[in-house]
């Protein structure tokens, strides 16, 4: 029902109802409102304050109808008792004023309460916002590089962001607004009841046909903006090429700006129309249900006006009940309708508790072994095998490799081999499926982990351009050295930043990158040496460079890498190059193909097997003779 004709992209069918048997249904009714107390938490958490003066305001405002309607009374029997008694109307004026008084004061108060609702409101959904962000990303930053790598963890996140802090407030609202409802049908259905509890049903029980479909309404609605988590992220990834100057060239020279707006404005339309078509039923269904409220309401106003001409009440009477019917009849649907919000709120706020239930994997032993200030042994794979999630296929396969203290190791293989996978391995990105890493001995689930990335220096081919001052974008590599300027010089010298800084406007201050006011593009070789000076930065025991100088000028590479040693004396260096001019610095080198170490040892070694190494070597050197 929700498929499109016409579209060329299959769509997997959204199925408006699954939550088939009652049992189930009641589960998720359940789960919804199961999270009201939740979401409670965490709007106290964000301005204690705020909610605190809203329930105060919305007490005042259940208040002010039955203060208001005794003010009135009051006014009009001090103007029945002047008019009967025929006294002076200026006296009487002056009888009736204090009430008039009394009434104005509580208007005053009311649109004061109203006012002051809308302002704590304000601020609380700011405030709330920002701590329901705050929590999203403390989550995030916990959760394992792997979540990273699945879109699924997007659509998780995507759900769990969508509309949390609004929901969150609703959640409070819909609440407070049960209470002031309930308070006044409360009042209303005795008199009720002691009238005809005939009636009472019959007024009540026509609001429940009602009250059940925008239930269900709420449901699907839930489910559709979930289920639709994928697609809508395509279209913000369409927004994200469309606009940001990593893309701009491509999508320039490449003419792929329309044909890629039109992909969005197709996605546009599939939602808009769902979004209409679920928007009309709930109208028609509303209309409908409304009218059979009306109806019932409309039977017993008959029935009223048959007993008033028969005599069994009075005209006052009649006036009496009939506002009574109409009042109650309306706490009840509000009543009603603030419980489906608040059921639909409950069914969002699942999603943004189940994100942030998402458990790391990757944790620190319980009682973590200190990592030795001097490494004695290294560090040995032992019958690595790895396997990213959801893969069948083994990215690494019985690695047994031990780099000794203070060597300087290169891998090569081809692309896909698994290279940066062992990278990942040894910084406890990922832990092995099979097998054991040991860091002098230890393995490194037995180390606390940020004890090992601290000690641990990488730089990743696909390393960040941070749009932030060149000292900020140095200085990060150790970012309790921030402000150490001796420092982070002696990093950018290490990696070769030095002359890029030389010739910026600002110096380590320069702001780097065009996102921002004054920031200065660089091009990619100078920011390789940025991020190079990066991994420099880091005092630890294991520096990883992953592609360090793919981008870099032959010159710079070859000066860099005559003081490698000298820059990296003590630690034990891993690089990963397609270039041989730099691997065959390495004391060894292991060639990675298809996730197995096929040759190790050093160049000449290597050379002479006349194996893998040999040949490619042989080729990349033929090339430029
Ligand atoms: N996050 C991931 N999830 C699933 N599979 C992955 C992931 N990253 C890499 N792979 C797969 O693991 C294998 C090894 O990839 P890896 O990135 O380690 O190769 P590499 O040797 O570093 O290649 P390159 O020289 O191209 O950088 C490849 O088959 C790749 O498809």
């Amino acid at each position: 029902m929700w498929d499109v004709p016409g579209r060329r992209r299959a769509r997997r069918p959204f199925e408006p109802e699954t939550a088939a048997t009652w049992s189930e249904r009641m589960a998720q009714i359940r789960d919804a409102f199961g999270n009201i107390p939740g979401a409670f938490r965490l709007v106290w958490r964000a301005d204690r304050r705020s909610t605190i003066m809203m329930a105060i305001l919305t007490l005042i405002a259940a208040a002010l109808p039955a203060a208001q309607a005794w003010a009135g009374a009051l006014i009009v029997d001090s103007v029945v008792n002047s008019f009967t008694a025929r006294v002076d109307p200026l006296i009487g004026l002056e009888h009736a004023l204090p009430f008039l008084g009394f009434e104005l004061t509580l208007l005053l108060i009311g649109a004061a309460s109203t006012q002051m609702r809308t302002f704590y409101e304000h601020v609380l959904n700011a405030r709330l916002a920002h701590t329901i962000n705050t929590e999203i990303i403390r989550k995030a930053l916990a959760l394992d590089l792997h979540y990273f790598e699945d879109a699924s963890f997007y659509d998780k996140l995507q759900n769990a962001r969508r509309e949390a802090d609004f929901r969150a407030l609703g959640i409070i609202n819909g609440s407070y607004n049960v209470v002031q409802n309930l308070l006044t049908l409360l009042s209303f259905a005795a008199l009720l009841l002691a009238f005809s509890p005939l009636i009472t049903l019959v007024l009540f029980g026509a609001t429940i046909p009602a009250f059940v479909a925008q239930g269900r309404f709420s449901n699907l609605y839930f489910r559709l903006l979930t289920w639709r988590a994928p697609e809508f992220r395509r279209m913000q990834y369409l927004e994200h090429v469309l606009t940001v100057d990593s893309s701009v060239k491509e999508v320039k020279l490449f003419n792929l700006g329309e044909p890629l707006l039109k992909r969005y404005h197709d996605a546009f339309h599939v939602f808009f129309r769902e979004d209409v078509d679920l928007a009309r039923r709930r109208s028609f269904i509303s209309v409908g249900l409304g009218a059979l409220a009306s109806l019932s309401y409309y039977g017993a106003y008959a029935w009223i006006v048959f007993l008033t001409i028969g005599g069994a009440i009075t005209l006052g009477g009649m006036t009496f009940y009939l506002t009574l019917f109409r009042q109650s009849q309306g706490a009840f649907q509000g009543l009603f309708g603030s419980v489906t919000r608040l059921y639909e709120h409950g069914l969002f706020m699942e999603n943004l508790f189940t994100f942030l239930g998402l458990q790391p994997q990757m944790t620190s032993a319980a009682q973590p072994v200190p990592v030795p200030p001097q490494l004695q042994r290294g560090l040995e794979f032992r019958n690595v095998s790895f396997r990213y999630p959801g893969r069948d296929d083994w990215a690494l396969r019985e690695i047994n490799l031990t780099i000794a203290p203070g060597e300087k190791l290169a891998l090569v293989g081809p692309n896909g081999a698994g290279k940066t996978t062992l990278i990942k391995l040894m910084t406890r990105l990922y832990d092995p499926t099979e097998g054991q890493i040991l860091l002098d001995g230890v393995d490194l689930r037995d180390y606390d982990l940020d004890e090992v990335r601290r000690r641990i220096g990488v730089i990743f081919q696909d390393f960040v351009r941070y749009q932030l001052t060149v000292r900020e974008n140095i200085g990060f590599g150790q970012i309790d050295h921030l402000d150490d300027a001796q420092r982070i010089g002696a990093a950018a010298q290490r990696g070769g930043a030095d002359d890029v800084v030389a010739v910026l406007p600002g110096g380590m201050e320069t702001m780097l990158g065009r996102w921002f006011e004054n920031g200065f593009e660089l091009s990619g070789g100078q920011w390789q040496k940025i991020a190079l000076s990066r991994a420099f930065m880091r005092d630890g025991e294991v520096l990883v460079l992953d592609e360090p100088t793919a981008a870099l000028d032959a010159e710079r590479e070859y000066e860099i890498f005559q003081r490698f040693r000298e820059l990296t004396a003590g630690k034990i260096a891993v690089l990963i190059s397609h270039r041989f001019s730099t691997v065959r610095m390495a004391d060894r080198i292991a060639v990675i193909e298809g996730g197995r170490i096929t040759e190790i040892g050093s160049h000449a070694e290597l050379l002479a097997r006349g194996g893998t190494y040999a040949r490619l070597f042989e080729m990349q050197a033929e090339g430029y003779r």
